[in-house]
């Protein structure tokens, strides 16, 4: 790997990703970058109208990554140093094409090319594919208030759009290495022998 491991954990909403993030930057001793939830002002609300809300919370979560990911930069990237994300910033894309409609979305996706292009993306993406089932029951136990009315198909519609964009973004980068955890049968909080067998990839790739 000829830059500094820039390791990124996607999946949708509920596969895991925090926790994952969380249990590799502990074993492996590196910098964690996780997404601000709790202070955010408009998911309440887009949860309950998501046609009312979804350009603010959409921007809202831009803003937000966008100033995380310029912090990264000069503190992790540009001085060579490995660092994990629990988040790709392509989610941005992948949700807003999803919840945005018209006018706004094409505002949007142009105000995202302009913000993230010139910045430095993963290198290492670990992509935890899970069905709806999966998620659901994620979602219940980690009991979320804003998050019980969330509708099954959103979620089953956003599994799909992460499997195409994913698959996109190989086509696309096929120097970045894509790693898909099957977060149906692979269970790294669980199972420790799950959890090394990813950490050890991860350390293979970092060589
Ligand atoms: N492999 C697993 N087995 C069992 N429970 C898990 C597993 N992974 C995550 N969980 C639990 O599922 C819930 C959701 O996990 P987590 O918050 O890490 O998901 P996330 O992908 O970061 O969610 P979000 O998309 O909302 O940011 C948490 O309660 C977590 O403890
Ligand atoms: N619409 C929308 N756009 C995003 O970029 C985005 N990123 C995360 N989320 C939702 C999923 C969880 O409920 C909660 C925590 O991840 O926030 C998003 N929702």
């Amino acid at each position: 790997m000829t830059h500094a491991p820039f390791i990124a954990v996607e999946g949708p909403i509920g596969a895991g990703k925090t926790t994952l993030a969380t249990m590799l930057a502990h074993a492996m001793q590196l910098p964690v970058i996780k997404e601000i939830v709790d202070e955010n002002p408009f998911l309440d609300k887009f949860y309950q109208n998501m046609d009312d809300w979804s350009f603010q919370l959409e921007m809202f979560f831009l803003c937000n990554r966008f100033k995380q990911l310029e912090d990264t930069t000069t503190q992790y990237i540009d001085q060579g140093k490995p660092v994990i994300s629990d988040y790709h910033i392509y989610k941005n894309l992948i949700f807003g094409e999803r919840t945005l409609k018209g006018s706004k979305r094409d505002k949007y996706r142009e105000i995202y090319h302009i913000l993230t292009d010139d910045f430095p993306k993963p290198n290492i993406i670990l992509y935890i594919r899970a069905d709806l089932d999966t998620l659901l029951a994620r979602i219940a136990k980690r009991a979320r208030t804003f998050e019980e009315i969330i509708a099954p198909a959103y979620l089953q519609q956003l599994i799909e759009d992460y499997d195409e964009a994913m698959a996109s973004l190989a086509r696309r980068e096929p120097s970045t290495v894509i790693i898909t955890i099957d977060g149906n049968q692979v269970d790294f909080v669980e199972n420790p022998e799950d959890f090394a067998a990813i950490a050890e990839q991860v350390k293979e790739l970092m060589k």
